[in-house]
């Protein structure tokens, strides 16, 4: 079994990318970026399957993002769109789960997204999935229902910026290491969850996952 089966534990960060979906971008009124947008999430917001997704106290408007994983393989640092597949070690599906209200307030302060996107289970995640089980990241159906109702259905096609040109970009920034996790931005149907509901996501065929939702 390869040793990224653990990269919950040996990766050492969470980059994500904000609106690489130009329908999404839309539905939340924000402009379609021309360069990557991006934050990160700290280690400590990973929840797997079988613990909950906890809202946390005061937010009012927790949000389900559904989003592609590419677990990185080996180190990479300033690499270019070319060599970016050789650092794919492997792929996992996320939810960049969001406090929608923390953030809107944050942007509308010019203030950081930091809570409103790293807080305790903020990033649900599936298992590993190895790197042959997909043969082409940028050609994946990518799907989530809230209690058997479809709510999110894209595919990685439609990303503004590819995954190549993703990991090369952010190489330049951040130094990625093995088992680092890079969330790929979530198509439209971003939508509220409430206690007690049941979040099923899933990738192509390759995997798929469940999470309920906690006060
Ligand atoms: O909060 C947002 O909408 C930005 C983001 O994470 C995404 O597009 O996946
Ligand atoms: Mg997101």
């Amino acid at each position: 079994m390869s040793k990224l089966a653990n990269f919950r534990e040996i990766g050492r960060k969470i980059v994500c990318v904000g609106r690489n979906y130009s329908e999404h971008a839309a539905e939340l009124n924000n402009p379609v970026p021309t360069k990557p947008i991006l934050f990160l999430k700290p280690t400590s917001s990973y929840v797997a399957e079988g613990s909950p997704i906890k809202i946390p106290k005061d937010c009012t408007d927790l949000n389900h993002e559904v989003e592609l994983g590419i677990v990185i393989g080996s180190r990479a640092s300033c690499i270019s769109v070319e060599e970016a597949s050789q650092a794919i070690g492997g792929y996992a599906l996320g939810l960049d789960m969001t406090a929608r209200d923390w953030q809107n307030e944050a942007k509308k302060k010019g203030h950081p997204w930091s809570i409103a996107k790293g807080f305790d289970t903020s990033c649900p995640i599936s298992a590993f999935v190895e790197k042959d089980k997909i043969k082409n990241p940028n050609e994946l159906d990518i799907w989530l229902t809230v209690n058997g109702e479809k709510r999110q259905s894209g595919n990685t096609r439609d990303m503004i910026f590819s995954v190549e040109y993703l990991i090369s970009y952010i190489s330049q920034f951040f130094t990625l290491e093995p088992g680092d996790l890079l969330l790929t931005g979530t198509p439209s149907g971003v939508s509220r969850v409430q206690p007690g509901d049941v979040l099923k996501a899933g990738l192509g065929d390759v995997v798929s996952m469940q999470f309920k939702v906690e006060a």
